[in-house]
This record gives structure tokens, sequence and C-alpha cells, in this order.
């Protein structure tokens, strides 16, 4: 049986060799423990008023890499006893936003690739991680993992992703559903 690859990147979110290394902007990592503030109450990924909501808690961060973990709630089960991929993607797109908010610009998932590694089970503490690998125009290529039990734990769950930049009205201009 074949491992899995090193790296969860497909060439879609992998940096091309024009890409720049990243660089953490001063008022974005001003804002970072003020994310929840910024972003309101009722993100489901890391808002406290959302009943069954991962309620991800931000808990540091170093240069463009984000650090945050959530417990697994019966809420949040898919097959008996074990956590739902989907809700675990989720948690992959929120570290990797946040990640992206320390660049300092208004980024977008465009892309999410994710692998499963090991099952997690309701109740796991999960630790996430987040990191920038380079960008390029308005693409920023990152990654994360989700380790259970803590930073030192073994990874269930890792993502590579694409985010793109877009402009305020992205957030304010309401479509036709
Ligand atoms: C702290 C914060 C935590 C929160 C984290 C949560 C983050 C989220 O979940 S965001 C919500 C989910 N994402 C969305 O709703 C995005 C929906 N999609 C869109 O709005 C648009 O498709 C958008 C903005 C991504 C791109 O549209 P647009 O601005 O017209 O740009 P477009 O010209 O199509 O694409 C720009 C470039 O990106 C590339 N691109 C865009 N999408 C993709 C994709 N899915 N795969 C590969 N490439 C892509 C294009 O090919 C293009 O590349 P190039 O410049 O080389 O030709």
């Amino acid at each position: 049986m074949s491992r899995p690859r090193s790296t969860p990147a497909s060439p879609i979110t992998t940096p091309p060799s024009t890409a720049t290394a990243p660089v953490a902007d001063a008022a974005a990592v001003q804002d970072f423990i003020a994310a929840g503030e910024i972003l309101g109450s009722a993100c489901f990924g890391c808002g406290p008023d959302v009943p069954h909501g991962l309620h991800i808690q931000r808990t540091g961060r170093d240069g463009t890499t984000a650090f945050a973990e959530f417990t697994v709630i019966p809420e949040h089960q898919g097959a008996p006893g074990l956590a739902h991929g989907g809700l675990l993607a989720t948690a992959m797109d929120e570290i990797l936003g946040t990640s992206a908010w320390l660049l300092g610009r208004r980024y977008v998932t465009g892309r999410l690739e994710t692998d499963y590694l090991a099952p997690v089970p309701v109740g796991s503490l999960v630790h996430l991680r987040s990191w920038c690998k380079g960008v390029d125009g308005r693409k920023a290529y990152l990654e994360a993992e989700g380790r259970l039990g803590g930073p030192d734990g073994r990874v269930a769950v890792r993502a590579a992703a694409l985010f793109i930049e877009v402009p305020l009205e992205h957030f304010t201009a309401k479509g036709t559903p």
C-alpha cells in the first residue's frame, strides 16, 4: 500500500517559481487576537454564538504561521463516534484563512485540498497549524494540519489551499441568489 505523499499540495496549490516568501503584516498581527471581534460572533469556525459551531480558538502565531485548537463535540459526528470529514475540512479552512489574514490583505478560499490520515474521535482536542508557502500576485499558497491532542500529536488531517485576494466589495456586494 502506498504511503501518503509528503505534502498535500497538488500542482494547483503548489507555489510557482515566481512566488515570493510570505511576510506578516504588522497591522494584521495587531488584529490577530481580536480577529473574533472583527469577524463577529456568527462565524461557524470561530464564532462563540454558534451553538454547534467549531468554536475554534486562535492560540498564537509566528510570522504568518497561525495556531489554534478546538474540541470535537457529539454534534460534529459523522460516522459513529468520529468527527465528520467535512467538518474537519472546515477546521482546515478556518486556520488557513487565519494564516492568510496575517498577510494583511483580504483573501478567500479558491481551492481547498484535504487529506485524512487518521480518524478523529468525538471528544478529541484538535491542534491546528497553518502556514503560507508563497505569494504570487493575488494568489496565496498555504498548507495546514490538524494534530490529535496537542502540537506534538499524530497528524490526523492536513490540507493545501489556494487563496485569492479580493476587494472589499466581495463581502459588501450582495449578489442575487
Ligand atoms: C480569520 C478568517 C477565517 C475564515 C476563513 C474562511 C475562508 C473562506 O471559507 S472564504 C469562503 C469560501 N470561498 C468563496 O466563497 C470564494 C468564492 N469564489 C469567488 O468569489 C471567486 O471565484 C474568486 C474570488 C475566488 C476568484 O474570482 P475572480 O476574482 O473573478 O478571479 P479569477 O480571475 O477567476 O481568478 C484569479 C486567479 O485565481 C485562479 N483561481 C481562482 N479560483 C481558482 C480555483 N478554484 N482553482 C485554481 N485557480 C483558481 C484563476 O485561475 C486566476 O488565475 P490567473 O490569474 O493565473 O488566470
